[in-house]
């Protein structure tokens, strides 16, 4: 009888051993604040630094579901109230995969109370991440496009993998646009006349193009992107707290505001756009093919 092997279920097996022996090395001074046994994040504080990590564990790609979003939102809510945790590192548990973005499979055909919820939740952790107290940095080790580059801009600084990596908020080659608040944060990013670029066409970059247009901070070899991201939060961490922390509010004050103001207004319209018939006619046409898509980068 010939023998067969499923890979995906192989690279989940290295990945869970991954996971294990890096949980174990880092045991000695971390405290582990995953939010529940079947969490979708592995977290973890060091009290020695008082930088915590957050790890996206939503194999294979992380996209952002209701349940990834919760634990996220969890994770931020326990290590905020820690007074001893000052940074945190966001990552995936997924070398190659940082973040998919949005789980397809919560816009497709919807039960609208859900859908309500999902949207808020969203909402959420880009709230408490954009206007979070402690100093953070995206280590951004695989693919991130859409709501995985939103992810990554609500950090303070971000390190990315080389590779093939894209990262950029792809929202209109799917025929969608990205909310108001997306594209804020964008252009607080890498400015307007770049944003107007980006974000009208949809663009994915590549490492290297993202690094030109400010749109990540460093490229490095993958496997020096979580001691690159480690280096770089010892240098937020010699700013006084309270002075960085005020000056990070008034600089991201008015977006927030913003964003406080209308995000009654912005479910409302979203629920329009994903409740009709031909925007789920779209998605269902992009489903199908998405197995034989290649999304590409400039
Ligand atoms: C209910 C309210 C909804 C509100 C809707 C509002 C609409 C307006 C707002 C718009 C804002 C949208 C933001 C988004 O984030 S949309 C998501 C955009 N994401 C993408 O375009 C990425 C798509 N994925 C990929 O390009 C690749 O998967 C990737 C490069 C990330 C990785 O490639 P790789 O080859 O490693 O892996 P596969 O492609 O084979 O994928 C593995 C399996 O994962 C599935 N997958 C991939 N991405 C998603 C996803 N975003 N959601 C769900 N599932 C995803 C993929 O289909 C494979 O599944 P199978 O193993 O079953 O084939």
């Amino acid at each position: 009888m010939a023998l067969s092997f499923n890979p995906r279920l192989v690279r989940g097996v290295s990945r869970c051993h991954a996971i294990v022996t890096a949980k174990m090395a880092l045991a000695a001074s971390c405290r582990d604040f995953s939010a529940a046994e079947k969490s979708t994040v592995i977290v973890n504080l060091n009290d020695n630094t008082g930088v915590a990590t957050i790890q996206l564990n939503r194999p294979p790609v992380n996209s952002l579901n209701l349940q990834l979003l919760t634990d996220i939102k969890i994770a931020l809510d326990k290590l905020q109230m820690k007074k001893d945790c000052r940074g945190m590192i966001l990552t995936s548990s997924s070398p190659g995969i940082f973040c998919a973005g949005l789980d397809f499979m919560e816009m497709h055909n919807p039960q609208e109370g859900r859908a309500r919820e999902f949207w808020r939740s969203l909402q959420e952790v880009w709230k408490m991440l954009y206007g979070s107290r402690l100093a953070t940095i995206a280590a951004i080790n695989g693919h991130s496009p859409a709501g995985g580059c939103l992810l990554s801009l609500t950090c303070d600084y971000r390190v990315m993998a080389q590779g093939k990596f894209m990262i950029g908020l792809n929202e209109t080659l799917l025929g969608m646009v990205a909310p108001f608040w997306f594209q804020d944060t964008m252009t607080n990013t890498i400015g307007h006349r770049e944003a107007e670029k980006a974000l009208q066409l949809g663009l994915l970059y590549s490492g290297e193009n993202a690094l030109n247009v400010g749109l990540i901070d460093e490229l490095v070899p993958p496997e020096k992107v979580m001691q690159t991201a480690q280096v770089q939060m010892q240098t937020w961490l010699k700013i006084p707290d309270l002075a960085r922390r005020l000056t990070k509010e008034q600089m991201r004050g008015p977006t927030l505001q913003k964003f406080v103001q209308r995000q009654n207004e912005d479910v409302d319209q979203i629920m329009k756009f994903i409740m009709d018939s031909a925007t789920q006619r779209s998605l269902g046409i992009y489903l199908n093919t998405l197995k034989h898509k290649q999304l590409t980068s400039v």
